[in-house]
Parts: C-alpha cells; structure tokens; sequence
C-alpha cells in the first residue's frame, strides 16, 4: 500500500522522491527495490531523526503497528501527523503509544498507484485546520477523498479499501466463464477487460440503476443473465462480502487495541 501511494505522489508531483524517506522493519530488499525504482532514500528507525518529518506513514500491518510505534514514538515532534493506513488500528490506539500526536486515519486501495484510490479519511481534534488541508492535499493527490467519523472507516474499508479485490474476483470469473463458452484465454481477458474499463467510465457518468436498465432489453440476453444472478442472491452475496469486511476491520481494531 505504501508503495501504491509514493508511486502516486512522485507521479502526481506532490513530493519529490528525495523528500520521501522509507524505513522497513526486516525488508532490505524492498527498500532498495523502492529506492531503484522511485528515487527515495533509505532510512533506519534507529538512526532516524524525524523532527523535520510533516507525515509519519504507517503501512505496516495491524499487528505491527504497536512495535513501529514503539520505535519512533521519541523522535517525534509536535509538528508531526501521523497518518495510519492500518486497517481497523484506531486512533486511540496509536495515541496510547506516542501520546496526543495528531493522528490521522486513512482508508486508501492500491489504485492509488494510478491516481484512482477511493480514500476514507478520519482525524483526530489534534490535527490543525493547516493539517487537515494539507492532509487532504496529500490523499487527494491519489484518488477521490471522503472526510467521515472515525467509526466509519470499517465500513469505508469493507467498500473501498478491500473493494478492488471484489472487481478483480468479478473479472476472474468472468474471463473463466467467457473461456468456459469457448473464447480463447487472450480474447476472454482482453474483452474483459475493455468491459469493465468501458462500464467503469460510465459508472461516473450516470445513476447505477438507469446504466443497467439501458442493457438490459426486454427479454433479452442480459435480463436472462441478471436473473441467473438474482436467483444466486448475488446482492445478499455481495452484501454478506461487505459486511463481513467491514466486521473485521472491527476485529482487528479490537486484537490491536
Ligand atoms: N493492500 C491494500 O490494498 C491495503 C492495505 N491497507 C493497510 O495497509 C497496511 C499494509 O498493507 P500491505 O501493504 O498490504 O502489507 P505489506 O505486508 O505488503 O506491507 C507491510 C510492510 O510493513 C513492513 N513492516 C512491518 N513492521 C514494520 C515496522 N515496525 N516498521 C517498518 N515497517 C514494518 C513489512 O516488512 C512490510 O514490508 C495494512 O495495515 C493494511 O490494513 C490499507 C488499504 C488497502
Ligand atoms: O485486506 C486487508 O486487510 C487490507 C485492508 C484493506 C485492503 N487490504
């Protein structure tokens, strides 16, 4: 995640690469790769001064973020945000670790990378009005950004942050099925593709329903289609999905306490 959204940044020219320093608890190798292809300078916790730093990027994984904390939480000065990315980890917990910092959470996906992410973002009372706008300026710069209530972030999580992996799973199956009706792996996946590519650009053009009744002539193809998915409880499915997503960013809220 953290590599989607520097790619962003450098690519957008919010940041310039030396601006940006990246430390990794254990991974030598992705630093250097981060290093090779972006541009940005390698840093360790312990040597690391970060008074200068404006952000603090926390991309660890929930159950990390405690010893990262840990690690930084002296060098740190008031001047400081720190932006977590850490599904569920709330700003309770990482004020627990290095005090009242302003602290915010974001809830990005990796289409960061190309300056697509749909970002959730909360913030603690003690990040500035200056802070805020610049924190906005940092997220807008890869993708739309949704200010809501912290609690909301499961939910922005179970839709958003997991959300590209739903998409992914639908055009796998889809590409299967289109092989399984006797299209070749190329063309199966290159219409594909251009299927989603298409429907996704217009899904910002007009009402969600309305696009789907415009496909869907009477008694014709796509009604028999949309019906198979309504027989299998496809919302109810992609419902429980979201759900169930948005439930454990919960858990994990509550394991990392
Ligand atoms: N992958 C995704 O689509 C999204 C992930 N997130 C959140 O981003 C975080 C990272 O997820 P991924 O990038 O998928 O995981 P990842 O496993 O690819 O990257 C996490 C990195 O953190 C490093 N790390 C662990 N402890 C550290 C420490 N103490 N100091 C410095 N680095 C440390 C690991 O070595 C690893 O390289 C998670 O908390 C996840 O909830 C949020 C939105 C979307
Ligand atoms: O799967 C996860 O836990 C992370 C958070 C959102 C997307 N990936």
């Amino acid at each position: 995640m953290a590599e989607s959204m520097i790619h962003g940044w450098i690519n957008k020219r919010i940041m310039k690469p030396e601006e940006i320093s990246v430390m990794n608890r254990s991974d030598q190798d992705r630093l250097e790769f981060l290093s090779d292809e972006y541009g940005v300078n390698i840093v360790c916790a312990e040597k690391t001064e970060l008074k200068d730093a404006h952000f603090v990027l926390l991309a660890m994984k929930p159950k990390d973020v405690e010893a990262a904390l840990s690690g930084i939480k002296d060098k740190l000065s008031g001047n400081t945000v720190i932006l977590s990315v850490a599904a569920g980890v709330s700003i309770e917990t990482i004020q627990k670790h290095v005090g009242n910092f302003p602290v915010a959470r974001a809830m990005p996906n990796t289409s960061a990378k190309i300056g697509k992410s749909a970002t959730g973002v909360a913030w603690s009372k003690h990040v500035s009005k200056e802070q805020q706008h610049e924190l906005r300026n940092l997220l807008s710069s890869i993708g739309s950004v949704t200010v809501v209530e912290e609690e909301q972030l499961h939910a922005v999580t179970g839709v958003a942050g997991s959300g590209p992996a739903y998409i992914y799973y639908f055009a796998e199956a889809m590409t299967e099925a289109a092989i399984a009706n006797g299209l070749s792996s190329a063309d199966a996946k290159k219409l594909v593709r251009q299927t989603f590519a298409g429907a996704a650009e217009m899904l910002q053009q007009e009402d969600f329903a309305e696009l789907r009744k415009k496909v869907t002539s009477p008694n014709g193809t796509t009604a028999a289609g949309l019906r198979s998915l309504e027989e299998n409880h496809f919302k109810e499915t992609v419902g429980e999905c979201v759900t169930r997503a948005s439930e454990r960013s919960k858990e994990l809220g509550k394991e990392f306490k």
